[in-house]
């Protein structure tokens, strides 16, 4: 029997602990699923969701160091390369407020284009609108909020006038053939008003759709929604807009993004919006934290044996390309548990 000194077999040890627990991840993130399980707990989920990812314009939109054009464009490509099907790449709106997507124009036109990918845009305008389809988005999304002072703050009017000016939107949108998704802010709670009625979150999502949004996402803009409050909104909303047209977008200031798509899922809610590497946040909501990360969320699905269409190994290299230009660690913990094993 040979001899090892303590350290040494304590070194020994962790090395072995430490591979398993790499296996153990990299096995579950490439695992089909976790059917069994899913089968007897989550009974009656759908088959696929529809994730919209929003890291290089919700995510990038508030990082105060500007983010080169052609990082923006790798970043854009590696996650269009990871299987995402819907990104939203940039925001056309007032370099003045947002400097950060001063960019759209480049970013938008330099961005390899792949059968069967949508790359959309946000447009709070007309102007917004024209220049996102001269410059290539297929699709476009207009942002009201629930919240009077939100709203004031975000896009510098009220929630009937901006009501008014997307109507100019999708009706433009509607000539050119583009589909137009609605956000609507603040549904879990407003940073400057603080609780927010579903009732109001209901009829602000309500006028959306009339006008002719074919998708609402539902944005938890300060993270600070419960999965109780999650349900009750959704049952809320659902009354005046299809299930199937509802996605919800989770911050995860609070830590409770995860835990609210679960709950919006039991609703009959498939579609979710999230960011690769967890970035995020809105300039006008002091303290929100990040999207839920996109990683996180495939990584959940997998684990329910819902189908995202997307690649975890890529998606998760991709988040640690665009956090090891931002100079910080991916804010995914599905990323920071892998990464020695990649
Ligand atoms: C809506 C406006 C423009 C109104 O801003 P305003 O100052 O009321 O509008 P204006 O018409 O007086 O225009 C002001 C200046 O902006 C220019 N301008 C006007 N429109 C455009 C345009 N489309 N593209 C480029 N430039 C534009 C316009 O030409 C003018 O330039 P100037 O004459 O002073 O040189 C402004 O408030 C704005 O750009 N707001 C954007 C704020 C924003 O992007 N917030 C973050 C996104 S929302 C979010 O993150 C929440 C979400 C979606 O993720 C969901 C959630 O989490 O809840």
């Amino acid at each position: 029997m040979s001899y090892l000194p303590l350290k040494t077999m304590a070194t020994a040890i962790s090395f072995l602990l430490g591979r398993q627990l790499s296996n153990f991840g990299l096995k579950r993130l490439s695992a089909r699923s976790g059917s069994t399980y899913a089968q007897v707990a989550f009974a009656g989920l759908p088959s696929f969701v529809k994730v919209v990812e929003v890291g290089p314009r919700d995510g990038l939109q508030n990082e105060q160091k500007i983010v080169p054009t052609e990082v923006k464009v790798e970043f854009i490509n590696k996650l269009a390369d990871a299987g995402l099907k819907t990104i939203e790449a940039t925001s056309f709106v007032s370099p003045k407020w947002v400097p950060q997507m001063a960019d759209h124009n480049e970013v938008m036109r330099k961005i390899t284009r792949k059968p069967g990918i949508v790359f959309s845009a946000l447009t709070p305008n007309l102007r917004g609108f024209q220049s996102a389809l001269a410059a290539g988005a297929q699709e476009v999304a207009i942002f009201g909020a629930a919240s009077e002072t939100f709203s004031k703050k975000n896009i510098n009017c009220s929630i009937q006038e901006s009501v008014e000016r997307f109507q100019e939107v999708t009706k433009a949108a509607k000539e050119a053939k583009i589909p137009v998704r609605g956000y609507v802010s603040c549904v879990l709670g407003c940073p400057y008003e603080g609780n927010v009625k579903p009732e109001k979150v209901a009829e602000v999502a309500k006028m959306l759709l009339d006008i002719g949004c074919y998708e609402i996402s539902l944005g938890d803009t300060i993270g600070v929604g419960t999965p109780g409050a999650m349900k009750n909104l959704i049952a809320v909303v659902s009354k005046v807009v299809p299930l199937d047209k509802i996605a919800v977008h989770c911050h995860d200031t609070y830590g409770q993004a995860l835990s609210n798509i679960l709950a919006a899922l039991q609703m009959g809610v498939h579609i979710f919006d999230s960011s690769s590497a967890g970035l995020g946040g809105c300039p006008y909501a002091k303290g929100a934290s990040g999207n839920v990360s996109t990683e996180d969320l495939v990584y959940m699905m997998n684990g329910l044996a819902i189908k995202t269409g997307v690649d975890i190994h890529k998606l998760i290299e991709a988040g640690h390309y665009i956090s090891t230009h931002l100079g910080r660690k991916s804010g995914s913990k599905v990323a920071q548990a892998t990464k020695s094993s990649l």
